[in-house]
């Protein structure tokens, strides 16, 4: 009897040289999920595995191998399975199927086997660093780009997900199918009903949700159905504020996401109950109370664990007490999401300040915490940095980490954007005053290429210190310099955007919106972004500035100190070195003179102005980086036994 090996993982090379020892393979692929992987090999060019009974509930299901020969004739072999192979962390890196047909009709290839194992190549035909223990990890998130992004919680979710995944991890990211009535809605158009059906239980009733799926690069993209979701506006409210049940939404979500590793086969089979839920700030922070209190009291998703994400501790979910009911969860658990406001933040004499608190609840039941910076962990220990949580993550501190975003750098090149005019890279910088003119020239304003160009890109929010660069903006107005800001958000800041336009005519452009291909033209058009935020968990756009040559002024805080290096003319024996300026403290003053600075060495020092865009360009910003370290975080996770068994 031979038996057909699904090969999974790379630790399979050792695996398979010594069970090619003792059992003949009729052949080996490698499989990543029910998904196509190439492999190279003499005998098999290709090689697919599916599941006949659409997914592996008994060792007993019915699989079929067709084998793609060298003379491109296709052999189909049904197979049953005889058991599953696991490594020593007990992750399934493997079947034996025995095969229906007879022995004798399949060919034993030892030698694939070994060259197999040997290389991995990704469709595209580019090697995969892989890791050494695979998980399978589950994204909870209210955005995922391209299908949803209101900010950077939508790049992380849309591109993270896929590094892991080319590192060899089963991953699926979940989130609602948002359908807005407006072109977004086409980004959709690959995700198919599963046909699946849950009743989830919340909010004094049951809830049906289905489930879309589109599987791209490597990820299974999962999206929520509900009618909630289906609405004019962004993933959160429309022009009229956030939406009134935003609660019930995500609370859906968060739902939904703990049944989808149970319930949807993708590509074959489910992800099971052993995986690592990344529940992604306020909105999927339900996810680790619920498995803590619904789950774990039956047995079920005893092995899982979760890991809390911080990307931006401002928004907590916070509603009245009385809706703890809501949230499907039993009695007992109030504890966990239990919150009273101090006394000076309450608003009458009879408010007691009782609240919920949907993020406080996952920072006392997730297995682990991280935050999107190393400088952002610390920060939010702290009184000033811990919105109200700061003793709670305080009392958490060893299992709280901090790991920088990467950025998506195919989306963000500066060699072959799709949204800028002319491209250009650090041994070509040519290309970069080109798209400054034409930036110039869409925005109406006075070309001149000599003429330093500020930009700012982000929401209109407190957060990003924008009240800052209102104050600024008139003196800022007296020197010879063009300042461009693109952002939605507050009305306030939008108005005072629009007037000011008028007022500086030929020096400052307002672009009121969310729009993606002009984000990317200010980006590579501009000499200098400013970034005042107050707070700043990681931050991105001084990430996409440095990888485009533009030069980042920010303040002194969370990710941006951690990513920028403030420029220092002395060092290297007069070489310099440093990737732009950090200021603090946060002032008008301070802002203003880190920009003088950075407009003076772009005057009359340009061989320092042009070290200090090479050195940002030259930076790795790849999401493999920040991958690498998320494992190490997920292997902590699982050494340690579950935080509320
Ligand atoms: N008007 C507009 N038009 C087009 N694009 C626009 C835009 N306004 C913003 N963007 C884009 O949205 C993203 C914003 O990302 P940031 O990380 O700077 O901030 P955000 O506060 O949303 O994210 C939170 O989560 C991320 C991810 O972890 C952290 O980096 C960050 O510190 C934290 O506050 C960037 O891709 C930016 O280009």
């Amino acid at each position: 009897m031979a038996s057909l090996h699904i090969c999974r993982t790379p630790s399979c090379q050792s695996f398979l040289k010594s069970e090619n020892k003792r059992r003949s393979f009729s052949s080996v692929v490698h499989a990543d999920l029910g998904h196509l992987w190439k492999v190279r090999s003499k005998n098999v060019s290709l090689m697919l595995v599916r599941s006949v009974g659409g997914g592996i509930q008994s060792s007993q299901d019915e699989f079929s191998a067709i084998e793609k020969n060298g003379d491109g004739k296709e052999k189909e072999d049904k197979a049953l399975v005889l058991g599953a192979e696991t490594d020593e962390s007990g992750s399934v890196i493997g079947f034996n199927l025995i095969s229906q047909s007879g022995a004798e009709e399949i060919e034993s290839h030892e030698d694939v086997a070994v060259d197999t194992a040997e290389e991995i190549v990704d469709a595209e035909g580019r090697e995969k660093a892989q890791t050494r223990v695979k998980h399978s990890i589950v994204f909870v998130t209210a955005e995922a780009a391209p299908y949803s992004k209101t900010g950077g919680l939508g790049d992380v979710c849309g591109s993270l997900p896929i590094a892991l995944a080319s590192r060899g991890h089963r991953v699926m990211v979940v989130s609602p199918r948002y359908l807005h009535g407006s072109p977004q809605d086409k980004n959709l158009v690959n995700a198919v009903d599963l046909n699946c059906r849950v009743k989830v239980y919340c909010f004094g009733g049951a809830q049906e949700v289905s489930f879309f799926h589109e599987y791209r690069e490597g990820v299974d993209w999962v999206f929520v159905d509900h009618p909630s979701y289906h609405r004019p506006g962004n993933p959160y409210g429309d022009g009229r504020g956030a939406f009134g049940d935003n609660q019930f939404r995500f609370t859906v979500l968060c739902h939904a996401a703990c049944e989808a590793p149970l319930v949807l086969p993708l590509g074959g089979y489910t992800y099971g109950e052993k995986c690592l839920f990344l529940a992604n700030d306020w909105h999927a922070s339900l996810v680790p109370v619920l498995l803590a209190a619904k789950y774990h009291p039956f047995g079920v998703y005893k092995d899982a664990r979760s890991v809390l994400v911080i990307h931006n501790l401002a928004h907590q979910g916070v509603e009245p007490a009385v809706t703890y009911k809501n949230f499907g969860l039993p009695p007992e658990w109030y504890g966990a999401l239990e919150w009273v406001f101090p006394t000076w933040a309450r608003t009458h004499a009879l408010d007691t300040g009782e609240a919920v608190n949907i993020l406080k609840g996952a920072i006392v039941t997730a297995d682990r915490i991280l935050t999107v910076s190393k400088g952002y962990s610390w920060e939010i220990t702290t009184v000033e940095g811990g919105y109200g949580l700061h003793e709670l993550l305080s009392s958490r501190r060893s299992v709280l980490n901090g790991v920088t975003n990467g950025i998506n750098v195919s989306e963000w090149d500066p060699s072959s954007d799709e949204h800028i005019a002319f491209h250009y890279s650090a041994d070509d910088l040519s290309g970069k005053v080109q798209c400054k003119i034409a930036l110039q020239k869409e925005l109406g304003l006075p070309v001149r290429p000599d003429c330093p160009l500020i930009g700012f890109i982000g929401r209109l929010d407190y957060q990003k210190g924008i009240d800052l660069i209102r104050w600024a903006v008139p003196e800022l107005m007296e020197d010879d310099i063009q300042f461009v800001m693109l952002g939605s958000g507050d009305r306030l800041y939008e108005e005072w955007m629009r007037v000011s336009e008028s007022t500086y005519r030929d020096k400052f452009r307002g672009w009121v919106g969310f729009n993606v291909p002009i984000s990317h033209r200010i980006t590579a058009g501009c000499d200098i972004l400013l970034m005042p935020s107050r707070f700043e968990p990681c931050g991105l756009n001084q990430l996409y500035a440095m990888r485009y040559g533009t030069v980042p002024v920010v303040h002194g805080t969370g990710g941006l100190r951690d990513t920028v290096q403030t420029f220092d003319p002395f060092a290297q024996g007069g070489a310099g070195e440093g990737t732009g300026w950090t200021f603090s403290p946060l002032s008008k003053e301070s802002m203003l003179s880190a920009l003088r600075l950075a407009i003076l060495t772009y005057r009359d020092h340009k061989a320092s102005w042009d070290g200090i865009m090479k050195r940002g360009m030259q930076r790795d910003y790849t999401w493999e980086n920040a991958a690498i370290q998320y494992e190490q975080v997920f292997e902590w996770a699982f050494i340690d036994r579950p935080y509320i068994s």
